[in-house]
């Protein structure tokens, strides 16, 4: 994973008057938050975003749907994954996301040509701070723009959930927040839909695009999830302990069972019941937070992915750290999220320890809930 240095603007000459130019930016998330796997996600302060400029020359010169190279969104990467990131549209996840939109939609099956896109990200990859879901977020949010669709954002989420499959980070990176959603129940129809395979969603180009992409779009069902905002008291400030290793996704979900005791689901349910209202009140309750962050549904069967998992969230405690609200795995892993009033430094110094006895380096940010999600600003 490397930074390279940051640059605002796209490198393809200077733009001209009739150039139409858009940001868009979308915050990280962190997702379960002790006991609600799946459940909660809470939208935080770094930032994937996108400089999109459509160069109004090439629309009018070009309007064949042969794939030529001025046909193919141009990718630029600064910041974090840079060196890692596909810059293929078509094999990117945010250009393959925008790419879905828009097919979904009648438009397509290629991109306009012009279109060139500057990708500035802070959210690491693979670390439990959402940098797939915000990836997906801000595709959808890119083809409903290059679409000219004007999607409402319950329907622009239609569109992230058949892509990211679990709706705690993508609505909580679109929606901004504190935020609690659930997948609705669907007909058999609806069902079908979302049942499509992944790589059918999303086909790569070319290979298998004569195969999946027909004509006729295969929008998503309407109202595939519902999402309620919860509270989020002033006082309780996020530390993430974020270790210089990655766990996939789709690893850490495989490491869980298909069925949980009776005994667990009851602890969990009852534990999150009392977190959404309790991060809620000021000035925050730490036994109540810290009890209430327990988790025995992910965390523990995730310990075997995440050297020293245990002990590291045993590691800080109201009592040994005043101002410790509550400790967890952020999303599917490895970053440790720790919400407190103060003592900061003292909080992130210990966790950092407890890595470094597993000859783990991590890095700390103090980072601000943000109450806005997704955001898109058109630039004049
Ligand atoms: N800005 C981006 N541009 C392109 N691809 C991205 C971007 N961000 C994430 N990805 C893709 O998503 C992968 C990481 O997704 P993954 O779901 O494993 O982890 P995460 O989303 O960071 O963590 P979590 O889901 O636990 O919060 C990356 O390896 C990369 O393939
Ligand atoms: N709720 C998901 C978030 C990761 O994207 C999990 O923990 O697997």
């Amino acid at each position: 994973m490397t930074t390279s240095s940051s640059s605002s603007s796209l490198e393809l000459g200077a733009p001209t008057a009739a150039d139409r130019r858009f940001s868009i930016r979308v915050p990280c998330t962190s997702s379960n938050i002790g006991p609600g796997f799946d459940v909660v996600g809470l939208s935080l302060s770094l930032y994937l975003t996108l400089q999109v400029r459509i160069s109004n020359h090439s629309t009018s010169t070009s309007s064949s749907t042969s794939s030529t190279s001025n046909q193919h969104p141009i990718l630029h990467y600064t910041g974090i994954g840079s060196d890692d990131a596909p810059l293929d549209p078509y094999k990117n996840l945010i250009t393959r996301c925008a790419l879905y939109v828009l097919r979904a939609n009648g438009k397509g099956p290629l991109f306009q040509p012009g279109i060139s896109i500057h990708v500035h990200n802070e959210i690491p990859f693979g670390r439990g701070l959402g940098s797939s879901g915000a990836a997906v977020v801000a595709g959808i949010i890119l083809g409903d723009a290059l679409g000219g669709l004007r999607l409402s954002r319950d329907r622009l989420l239609d569109h992230a959930l058949m892509i990211e499959r679990h709706p705690d980070n993508v609505t909580a990176a679109l929606m901004g927040g504190f935020v609690g959603s659930y997948l609705l129940d669907l007909s058999k129809e609806e069902r079908a839909k979302v049942d499509v395979p992944l790589s059918e969603v999303l086909p790569a180009w070319p290979d298998d695009a004569s195969a999946h992409w027909g004509p006729n779009p295969n929008g998503p069902p309407t109202g595939i999830g519902h999402y309620i905002r919860f509270g989020w008291a002033q006082e309780i400030k996020v530390i993430a302990i974020i270790p210089d290793f990655e766990v996939s996704t789709a690893l850490a979900r495989s490491a869980l069972p298909d069925t949980y005791s009776k005994a667990d689901l009851i602890f969990n349910l009852q534990r999150l019941a009392v977190l959404t209202t309790a991060l809620a009140r000021s000035p925050p309750d730490a036994y109540l937070i810290f009890q209430a962050m327990q988790d025995r549904v992910h965390q523990p069967y995730r310990k075997e992915l995440i050297p020293g998992l245990p002990r590291i969230l045993s590691s800080v405690t109201p009592s040994t750290h005043p101002g410790l609200l509550g400790i967890c795995l952020s999303g599917a892993g490895p970053t440790i999220l720790a919400l407190a009033t103060h003592n900061l430094e003292s909080i992130c110094e210990t966790i950092g320890k407890e890595f470094e006895k597993e000859g783990i380096s991590a890095r700390k940010e103090v980072l601000c809930v943000t109450s806005e999600g997704a955001v898109v600003q058109e630039e004049h």
